[in-house]
C-alpha cells in the first residue's frame, strides 16, 4: 500500500477522538442518570478509554515523516481491514446513546418493550464489536513497533492475530445487520423507561424470541412493503470510465502486502458500490462525465500528490440529511472531523434502511437500451474476478495509461508469496530450506515487495534461485500440504525468470500473468459492458464468509447469476476457515442460491473454472474417495479416473441440488479455463450464453426469457425448507458474527442473506 494511504487510515482513526471522548462522556453522564445502569455502560467507558489510549500512540503516526517508510505496507493493509468498522462502531454507539437519552416517558407496550431490549442487545453488540477493534488496535500498535516490515508480517501473520483481525473485519459486515435492527425494530422508543419487573418474564416468552430469531428478515420485509417504489441509488459511487487491469484490480482488494495505493485509487468504469473503505477515499479531481452526465467531485481528504485517484459520490442531497436514522436535528451527536468513516457509515445507514437492492440502470434509464443485470456469486477463489476480468478483456481495448509499476508489482508479489507460502510449508514439513533462499526470501527484504523494476538487479538474484531450487519443492510434494498455496504457484514459478526480465525491460505483465493473480474482492462492485450491442450490469462481490451478508444488497432483479465454481476445491479448505473443504461449501452455497426465493425468474450459468489445473490436480488428490465419502457417488459407481468424468458427476450432483422439477432447462454448466485468453477468451462463450437467455429481466413483468421448455419459476417448489447439513460449528463469539438469531438468516455460510 501506498504509504500515503497508511497516512489517511491513521489519520482517519486518529481524527475519531474527539468522538471516542464524546461517547465517553456520554456514557458517563448515562451512568450518572441511572444508577442501576447497565454493566455494559461502563465496560464500554473503558473499552473507550483503551481505544482513546490506542489513538494517543497511533497519533505520532499521522504525520508526512514515515510515508516512505516500506515496513508500513503490510500493517497497512491490515489496519485497512481491522479498522474498516471502528468509525462506523462509535457512530452506531452514538446513535444508540441518542436513543437512552430521549427515554423518560412512563409508559410502554409490549411492543416497544420488545424494541428496546433489542437496543439493550445493540448495546451489548456494539460492546462486541467495539471490544474487537480494541483487540486489533493493540495488535496493530505492536506491529507499529517492528523494525522491519518481515517482523510485522510476522506478528499479523501469527494464527491468533489473524484470527483478531478476521473477527474485527468481519464486524463491518455485521454493521449492515445492526444498522437493521436500528432503524426498523428499535425505532420510536421514545415512551420506554430502562427499568421494568417483567424483563426475564419478556424475554423468555415465544413472541420475543420469535422476534429476536427472525427480526433481519422482518427488517428487511417491513422495509421493502414500506419503500415499495423507493429505488434510491444514493449511495452508489460514480468512477469514470477506464479500462483493462488497472480497473479491474483497483476494484479489489488485496489479501496480501502488495503495494496497496493502488487497490485503494478508485478509477473504474460504470459505477462501483462499495460499502468498504476503497470507496470512501477521494481525492482532487477534474469534473467526470460518466454514462448519466456530469458528476460533481468530491474532494475531501484527498491523498495529495496522487491526481490519478478519482472518486466521485453521487449523493441527491443524502449529505445534508442527519447522519444517523432517528435523530433529529435535534438531538446529540458525537462531533468530528471523521471524514471518510462519516461517508461510509451514512452510505451505509442509507443502503440498510432503504433494504432496496441495488438496481442496475435500466430502471433510472428508460430510454437507454435494455440492461441485462448479472450477478457473479460464489465461494471465495471460485473464480468471480477473473471471470470478469475475462469478460472485460472480450469488450474492451487494453488502456494504454496502464499504471505499469503497479501492475508488475502485484504479479511479481503474488510469484513471491506463492513462494513464500511453499517454503514455511516445507519448514513446517521439516524439509530443509537452502540458506540461501531463505536470506533472500524469508528474511526481511524491503526490495521483495516493490515494483521489481526498481531494483532489477534484485529481481534476478530472486529469480535465479527460485528457479534453482523450483523441481526440489515441487518433488517434495509440499504444495499439496500447503492448503492455501496460491492456485497459480507453479506457473508463476516456472515464470519467474521472464518476470524478471519484464523487470530489467520495464515492461507491462502480461494478460496470463494477471489473470492469474490472486486479490480477494471486498464489498459489491458493479461494471456495465457492452458485447455485440447488448448491455450487461455485471456485479461482482467478495466470497468469503464475512463478505455474504452485503450480497442482498443485489438480489433484486436479477436476469442471470454466474455461479464460478473452483473444481480444485476438493479437500482443500477455505481461506477464512481451515476446517471447512471448498467443495463442500460450494455445494452448500450452491443449493442455497439456486432455490432461493430471490432467483425463481433468473437464469443460472455454473461455470466449473481451473479445468486447466485439473489433470494435475486428480493425479495428485484422490478425488473419487472424496466423492464417495460425501455421497456425491455412490459406491456401485465405477471409479472416477480421467476429468471428464469428475466434472460430469460434480454436474449431476449440483443438478441434484436444484430443487423443482422443470427448472433444470434455467441452468447452464460451462468448463473454463478462465486464464489463457489468448487463443480462445472463454468469456466470449459466456457472453453468447448469457445473450441465448434473451430479454433482461423487467421489474414487474414476467418477460424473461427461460431456456426452451422450461415452465418457469411457478412450478418451483417452496424455496423455504432449511438447508441440510449446516451446522452452526461455533458461537457468536468464535465468528464474529453477531447473535442476530439462529433462523436460517444467522446460519454461518449463509448469514445475512434473508429468505
Ligand atoms: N489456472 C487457473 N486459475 C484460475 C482460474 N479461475 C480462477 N483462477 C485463479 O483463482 C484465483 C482466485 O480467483 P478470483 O477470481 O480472485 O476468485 P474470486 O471468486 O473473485 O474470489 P473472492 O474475490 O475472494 O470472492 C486467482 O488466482 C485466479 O487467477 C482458471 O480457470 N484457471
Ligand atoms: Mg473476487
Amino acid at each position: 500500500m501506498d504509504p500515503a494511504t497508511i497516512f489517511q487510515i491513521v489519520g482517519a482513526v486518529v481524527s475519531l477522538g474527539d468522538v471516542v471522548i464524546g461517547c465517553i462522556t456520554r456514557l458517563s453522564a448515562l451512568k450518572a442518570q441511572f444508577h442501576d445502569a447497565p454493566i455494559i455502560v461502563t465496560s464500554m467507558i473503558g473499552q473507550l478509554h483503551m481505544v482513546k489510549i490506542a489513538q494517543d500512540q497511533l497519533s505520532p503516526l499521522n504525520s508526512p515523516n514515515f510515508t516512505h517508510d516500506a515496513r508500513y505496507r503490510q500493517l497497512a493493509s491490515q489496519l485497512g481491514n481491522a479498522l474498516d468498522s471502528f468509525g462506523p462502531i462509535l457512530l452506531a454507539l452514538g446513535q444508540q446513546l441518542d436513543r437512552y437519552e430521549g427515554i423518560g416517558a412512563d409508559r410502554m407496550t409490549a411492543r416497544n418493550r420488545m424494541g428496546f431490549l433489542h437496543g439493550e442487545r445493540e448495546m451489548t453488540n456494539l460492546s462486541i464489536l467495539l471490544d474487537r477493534q480494541v483487540n486489533a488496535l493493540n495488535l496493530l500498535l505492536s506491529a507499529i513497533q517492528c523494525q522491519t516490515w518481515t517482523q510485522q508480517s510476522d506478528i499479523i501473520t501469527q494464527k491468533e492475530s489473524q484470527s483478531i483481525l478476521r473477527l474485527a473485519q468481519d464486524c463491518s459486515s455485521s454493521l449492515v445487520g445492526l444498522e437493521d435492527v436500528a432503524s426498523f425494530i428499535s425505532e420510536n422508543t421514545a415512551a420506554i423507561s430502562t427499568q421494568f419487573e417483567f424483563d426475564d418474564v419478556l424475554r423468555s416468552t415465544l413472541l420475543y424470541q420469535a422476534a429476536e430469531r427472525s427480526h433481519l428478515r422482518q427488517a428487511l420485509r417491513a422495509k421493502k412493503t414500506k419503500d415499495p417504489d423507493n429505488t434510491s441509488t444514493n449511495s452508489v459511487i460514480q468512477r469514470p470510465p477506464t479500462s483493462g487491469f488497472k480497473w479491474a484490480f483497483q476494484a479489489m482488494k488485496l489479501s496480501k502486502p502488495v503495494t496497496m495505493s493502488n487497490v485503494f485509487k478508485t478509477q473504474q468504469q460504470g459505477i462501483r458500490v462499495d460499502i468498504r473503505r476503497e470507496t470512501i477515499l477521494e481525492a482532487p479531481g477534474e469534473n467526470v462525465v460518466t454514462e448519466e452526465g456530469p458528476v460533481q467531485e468530491n474532494s475531501s481528504h484527498s491523498n495529495p500528490g496522487d491526481s490519478n485517484e478519482t472518486s466521485l459520490t453521487l449523493e441527491t442531497g443524502q449529505s445534508a440529511q442527519p447522519l444517523l436514522n432517528g435523530a433529529g436535528p435535534g438531538s446529540p451527536r458525537p462531533h468530528s472531523s471523521f471524514g471518510g468513516w462519516r461517508k461510509a457509515f451514512q452510505r451505509r445507514t442509507s443502503n440498510a434502511r432503504d433494504t432496496k437492492p441495488y438496481r442496475h440502470h435500466q430502471e433510472e434509464e428508460n430510454d437507454q437500451p435494455k440492461v441485462t443485470k448479472v450477478l457473479l456469486l460464489g465461494t471465495s477463489g471460485g473464480g468471480k474476478s477473473t471471470l470478469l476480468n475475462a469478460l472485460r478483456l472480450c469488450t474492451e481495448a487494453e488502456d494504454a495509461e496502464h499504471d505499469e509499476s503497479y501492475l508488475r508489482t502485484l504479479v511479481w508479489h503474488n510469484a513471491l508469496d506463492s513462494v513464500r507460502t511453499l517454503l514455511r510449508a516445507m519448514e513446517r514439513a521439516g524439509v530443509p530450506v537452502m540458506a540461501s533462499a531463505r536470506t533472500l526470501l524469508l528474511d526481511p527484504c524491503p526490495d521483495c515487495d516493490c515494483d521489481p523494476a526498481l531494483n532489477p538487479q534484485h529481481a534476478g538474484e530472486v529469480a535465479r534461485t527460485i528457479s534453482s531450487f523450483h523441481p526440489i519443492i515441487f518433488q517434495n510434494a509440499v504444495r499439496r500440504n500447503a492448503n492455501q498455496l496460491h492456485v497459480n504457484a507453479e506457473y508463476y514459478i516456472e515464470n519467474i525468470n521472464r518476470l524478471a526480465e519484464q523487470a530489467v525491460h520495464r515492461s507491462a505483465p502480461t494478460d496470463r500473468d494477471l489473470l492469474r493473480t490472486q486479490v480477494t474482492t471486498t464489498g459489491i462492485h458493479q461494471t456495465t459492458l457492452t458485447y455485440q450491442g447488448s448491455r450487461f450490469c455485471v456485479y461482482d462481490v467478495g466470497g468469503e464468509r464475512s463478505e455474504r451478508k452485503k450480497w442482498i444488497h443485489t438480489f433484486e432483479d436479477v436476469s442471470v447469476v454466474i455461479f464460478p465454481v473452483d473444481t480444485t476445491g476438493y479437500e482443500r479448505s477455505l481461506r477464512e476457515d481451515e476446517d471447512s473443504d471448498r467443495m463442500l461449501e460450494q455445494f452448500i452455497l450452491f443449493e442455497y442460491i439456486s432455490n432461493s426465493h430471490w432467483f425463481t425468474k433468473s437464469n443460472f450459468i455454473i461455470i466449473f473454472t481451473k479445468i486447466d489445473l485439473l489433470e494435475k490436480y486428480l493425479e495428485d488428490v484422490d478425488v473419487d474417495s472424496f466423492l464417495r465419502y460425501n455421497k456425491v457417488i455412490s459406491n456401485t459407481e465405477s471409479r472416477i479416473m480421467t476429468v471428464d468424468e469428475y466434472l460430469s458427476h460434480l454436474e449431476g450432483h449440483f443438478r441434484k441440488l436444484i430443487r423443482g422439477t422443470n427448472v433444470q432447462k434455467r441452468f447452464r454448466f460451462i468448463r473454463a479455463n478462465l486464464v489463457d485468453v489468448e487463443k480462445h477468451n472463454p468469456a466470449i462463450d459466456i457472453f453468447d450464453v448469457l445473450e441465448s437467455f434473451g430479454t433482461p429481466f423487467t421489474p414487474g413483468k414476467e418477460n424473461l426469457t427461460l431456456v426452451e421448455g422450461d415452465k418457469g419459476p411457478s412450478e418451483k417448489e417452496p424455496a423455504s425448507r432449511e438447508i441440510d447439513g449446516i451446522s452452526s460449528e461455533s458461537s457468536s463469539a468464535d465468528t464474529g458474527r453477531l447473535p442476530v438469531g439462529e433462523s436460517e438468516d444467522a446460519n454461518p455460510l449463509l448469514i445475512g442473506i434473508a429468505q
